[in-house]
């Protein structure tokens, strides 16, 4: 109904109304909309030690509290050593050498490793890096795919005292010479395949600036090594680095923990991305939480389809070592590959965003699996259409929800068992909700950015996604500013994403703020005319985004594309006809574009940015039919 959008300048939603719109009743909450958490890539340092105190605005009264009670009991101390050792996720492989010691830990191609080779080599490897140079603190960066020294180097690197930072793939020189400024690395392993892109970005580093030491990783053999002859920008290869480190090196354990672990980037869905910072104990709690909300049981067969450099697969290239795991490794991701691991390596677990599912069921055809599969799906709303399909083929689908900046999925779409027995759209329809805080977090709400206040548990009326608990981020690097504008005073860190309170108290995400559309004072959940779009049998994948109207302000334009072998390709004429019998007339898309391929983050996120550009640039005139009498 109303204004609700933000934006990184600050929107004024008014602007796009015609002059006789603007008496529209808007709640001034609504109308002043201001991004809570915009994206900055302003670079000032900051202390991550500093920032957990930030919004801790009540804890002196609390810790008064706690001294008094200490006086009474008479104890004497608080903490003490054998309660209060940091939380690490690194201490699952300990566990996991001695528990799954003869297990399989890796598999990639041929080759496979068990869970105390797999320790062994993290703990040679940490030393190498010491003997690097690499101290407490460093970031060590890693481009490469999701192959087994990815699984090896989420706990060496922090073994070695040092910060990990995983590069997304798809990145060019540029970008990722930005980021290896940006994060100061000190050392990039390099897998083969991504070599020149990063000798290219190290060479883009100013004169004055000390480029990092690089290590490569090789496939099969030395000849890797010897790529468009790059041998000498490398310090070393990984195996050798593997084998000349030491077996009885004491790994460096954080003194708190909340001391970093890792640097993640964001996506860059919408902006630029952003340099998360996450503590030993988030990793430990989001990890932790993973496993308890998927059930995940003791050593499962996990396929790594969700690239690892992505929030660290969701938390769960260190929650696998907890549950002695097989981790199935794949250098690339497509329907073939994900559908021949499943039946070869008798996979039980999957994690992909919707995209991914979308693909393996189209990959399918309607050939259902050898076996069920759990898969976890998040990172994008998957359209309940999607989650339909998937589960007629095998699949058994858990959605969860989370960002970058919590460290994986802290909200979770508990699933209750009196909905077994409902009709399979209405599950799907269940399903496709976002859900509750998970157990190891604290709580998750939508509220009225202004005011802070609760919305409606009624399922219709819109707010921000807020949340709460010992997984959120420390902050941003060097971004204070940008820090703040999201982990704001009230305690709660600010999502970006609009979404609604159903009366069960599940939430559901219906858009990120920058992706409402405003139609002639209406605000349109995009997410909701794509639901729909997903549900014709002929479209692959659809999206909709806002496309600047004179006369509306904004209008929806949906861009589409079809699954391969159909034969009675749908005009745009019958798609919008398809949506009109489906949903309020003012949603149905003005214009259906349709395109051979959507264009994606290396994170399977449709990258609407792109959409709205393309959207801006058509020059055909809308469709002017009964969708605008409605106004
Ligand atoms: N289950 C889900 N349903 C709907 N949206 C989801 C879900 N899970 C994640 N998301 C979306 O993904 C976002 C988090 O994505 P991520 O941290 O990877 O970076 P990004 O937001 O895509 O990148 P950037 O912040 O740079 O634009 C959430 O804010 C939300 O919009």
């Amino acid at each position: 109904m109303y204004p609700l959008k933000q934006s990184s300048s600050n929107y004024n939603s008014s602007l796009l109304l015609r002059p006789d719109l603007k008496e529209i009743n808007i709640p001034p909450w609504k109308k002043s909309w201001k991004p809570s958490s915009t994206k900055s890539t302003r670079c000032i340092l900051q202390t991550p030690e500093s920032v957990p105190l930030m919004n801790n605005n009540k804890s002196a009264p609390v810790v008064q509290e706690t001294e008094k009670f200490r006086e009474k009991s008479k104890m004497k101390r608080r903490d003490c050593a054998a309660n209060s050792t940091a939380l690490t996720p690194i201490g699952f492989l300990e566990r996991a050498a001695v528990v799954y010691g003869n297990c399989t830990s890796v598999i990639y191609k041929e080759k496979a490793y068990t869970w105390s080779e797999t320790h062994a080599r993290c703990v040679r490897l940490a030393s190498s890096m010491v003997s690097l140079g690499i101290k407490k603190g460093d970031v060590v960066s890693v481009v490469a795919p999701n192959i087994p020294a990815m699984c090896e180097l989420h706990f060496a690197v922090p073994m070695a005292g040092a910060i990990l930072n995983n590069v997304n793939l798809r990145l060019d020189a540029k970008a990722i010479s930005n980021l290896l400024q940006h994060s100061e690395s000190k050392l990039v392993f390099v897998d083969y395949q991504s070599s020149s892109a990063v000798l290219e970005a190290v060479s883009l580093f100013p004169a004055n600036l000390r480029p990092p030491i690089l290590v490569l990783i090789t496939e099969d053999n030395e000849d890797d090594y010897q790529i468009n002859g790059s041998a000498d920008h490398y310090q070393m290869i990984y195996e050798k680095l593997v084998e000349k480190g030491d077996t009885g090196f004491k790994w460096i354990r954080p003194d708190s923990e909340w001391e970093p672990i890792t640097l993640n980037y964001t996506s860059g869905t919408t902006s630029s991305p952003k340099g998360v910072l996450h503590s030993h104990r988030s990793a430990f709690m989001i990890a932790m939480h993973s496993l308890l909300h998927w059930s995940v049981p003791e050593q499962p067969v996990y396929l790594w389809t969700l690239p690892m450099f992505h929030a660290n697969g969701w938390s769960y290239a260190w929650g696998m070592a907890a549950v002695g795991a097989v981790n199935v490794c794949l250098r690339r991701v497509d329907g073939p590959s994900i559908c021949e691991a499943l039946r070869k390596h008798k996979i039980t677990h999957m994690c992909g965003a919707p995209v991914v599912l979308n693909m393996i069921t189209n990959y399918l055809g309607g050939k259902p699996l050898d076996r069920p599969v759990q898969i976890m799906t998040a990172g994008a709303p998957p359209p309940a259409a999607v989650l339909g399909v998937a589960e007629k083929l095998g699949f058994i689908v858990s959605h969860g929800y989370g960002l970058t900046e919590t460290g994986g999925l802290v909200v979770t779409c508990a699933w209750k068992r009196e909905w077994n027995n409902l009709p399979a759209p209405e599950r799907a329809q269940l399903k496709a909700r976002q859900g509750v805080a998970s157990i190891g977090f604290t709580e998750a709400n939508v509220v009225e950015p202004e005011t802070g206040a609760s919305v409606e548990r009624d399922g219709t009326t819109v707010g921000e996604i807020v949340l709460k608990g010992g997984a959120v981020m420390l902050g941003y690097l060097k971004d204070p500013e940008g820090t703040s504008r999201c982990m704001k005073d009230d305690g709660w860190f600010y999502t970006g994403d609009v979404g609604v309170m159903h009366p069960d108290g599940y939430i559901e995400v219906k858009d990120r703020s920058k992706d409402i559309i405003i139609c002639g004072g209406e605000n349109l959940s995009s997410v909701e005319v794509e639901a729909v779009l997903y549900s014709h049998p002929a479209v692959n994948e659809a999206a909709v985004v806002a496309r600047p109207d004179t006369f509306w302000g904004e209008t929806p334009c949906a861009f589409v594309s079809l699954k391969q072998n159909v034969n009675d390709k749908p005009t745009e004429k019958e798609m919008r006809e398809f949506c009109k019998a489906r949903i309020p007339l003012y949603m149905v898309p003005r214009m259906v574009v349709f395109l051979e391929e959507l264009p994606k983050t290396s994170t399977g996120k449709i990258q609407k940015f792109l959409l709205r550009d393309m959207a801006k640039a058509l020059n055909t005139k809308t469709h002017v039919d009964e969708s605008d009498k409605l106004h």
